[in-house]
C-alpha cells in the first residue's frame, strides 16, 4: 500500500525561530528550506510514498520542491498548521477519494525512506495512527487510512492529543529518523549524529554546532 504525504511547510522567513540560538537570523531560511528539501526528497525515495503535497505560500520553497518532485498546494486557510493541513489533505482527496493520506513535518532532515516505510506499513493496520517526535512530546506522522478524516492536532503536546482524539500510537524501534524533528540546536546536534540529507550538511557546515 502507498500514501500521499501531505507536508506542511510556513514561510521560510518566518520558520525555525527557536533555532535563534543556534543559526543567526539570515541563515534561519536556508536551513528551513535544506530540511525541507532533504524531508521530501527522503520521503519521495520511500517504496511507500506514492507522492507528496507540500502545503506552503512560500515561492522559493515550492519552486524547490516541485523540482525535487513534489506537488505544492497554497497554504489557502492562512489559519496556521492544521488549518493548512486539513485543507492539504482535502484538496489530495478531492482528486483521489481512496487516497490513504499522512501528514509529516518539514523538519526531519534526518529521514530515512526505508525508516519512513516501515512507519507507514505499521500505520496501514489502523484507521488513524501517529509516530511521536523523539522528545515524546508532539508529533512527526499522523496517518489516515482510506476513507479516515486526518483530523490533524499538532502543535505543543500534540503527542497527549492525537492519542485523546483515537489515533494510535505507534511504538516501533529503529525508526529514529522518522521522529528526529529539528526545533532547537540539540535538536539540531541529534539530526546530525543520526546523519542528515546532503541539503542540510552543507546549509549547516558553518554552524559551530558541528564537532560540538
Ligand atoms: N503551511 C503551513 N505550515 C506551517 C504553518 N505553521 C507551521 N507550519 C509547518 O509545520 C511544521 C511544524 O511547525 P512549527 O514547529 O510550528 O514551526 P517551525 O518553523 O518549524 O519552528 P518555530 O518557528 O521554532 O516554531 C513545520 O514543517 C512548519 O514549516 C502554517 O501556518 N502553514
Ligand atoms: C508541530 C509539532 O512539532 P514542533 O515540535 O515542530 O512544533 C508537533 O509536535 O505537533
Amino acid at each position: 500500500m502507498q500514501w500521499t504525504l501531505v507536508v506542511p511547510l510556513k514561510r521560510l522567513a518566518r520558520a525555525k525561530s527557536r533555532l535563534s540560538d543556534t543559526a543567526a537570523d539570515a541563515m534561519r531560511p536556508g536551513l528551513a528550506l535544506a530540511f525541507a528539501q532533504d524531508t521530501v526528497a527522503a520521503a519521495l525515495a520511500s517504496p511507500a510514498v506514492a507522492d507528496v503535497a507540500v502545503v506552503t505560500d512560500d515561492a522559493l520553497a515550492a519552486r524547490e520542491l516541485i523540482a525535487l518532485g513534489a506537488r505544492v498546494i497554497p497554504d489557502e486557510p492562512r489559519a496556521g498548521l492544521n488549518a493548512a493541513l486539513a485543507h492539504g489533505a482535502a484538496t489530495v482527496r478531492a482528486r483521489h477519494p481512496e487516497s490513504a493520506v499522512a501528514a509529516l513535518n518539514a523538519d526531519v532532515p534526518a529521514l530515512r525512506p526505508l525508516e519512513l516505510a516501515r512507519v507507514l506499513d505499521a500505520a496501514a493496520e489502523f484507521p488513524r495512527a501517529f509516530l511521536p517526535d523523539a522528545a515524546a512530546i508532539g508529533t512527526t506522522l499522523l496517518a489516515a487510512a482510506k476513507g479516515q478524516e486526518l483530523r490533524p492536532a499538532f502543535g505543543t503536546d500534540s503527542r497527549a492529543r492525537h492519542r485523546a482524539s483515537g489515533a494510535v500510537e505507534l511504538c516501533l524501534a529503529g525508526v529514529d529518523s522518522v521522529r528526529q524533528d529539528v526545533d532547537t540546536g540539540d535538536d539540531l546536534r541529534a539530526a546530525l549524529a543520526l546523519g542528515v540529507g546532503p541539503r542540510t550538511a552543507v546549509a549547516t557546515a558553518g554552524l559551530l554546532i558541528r564537532g560540538q
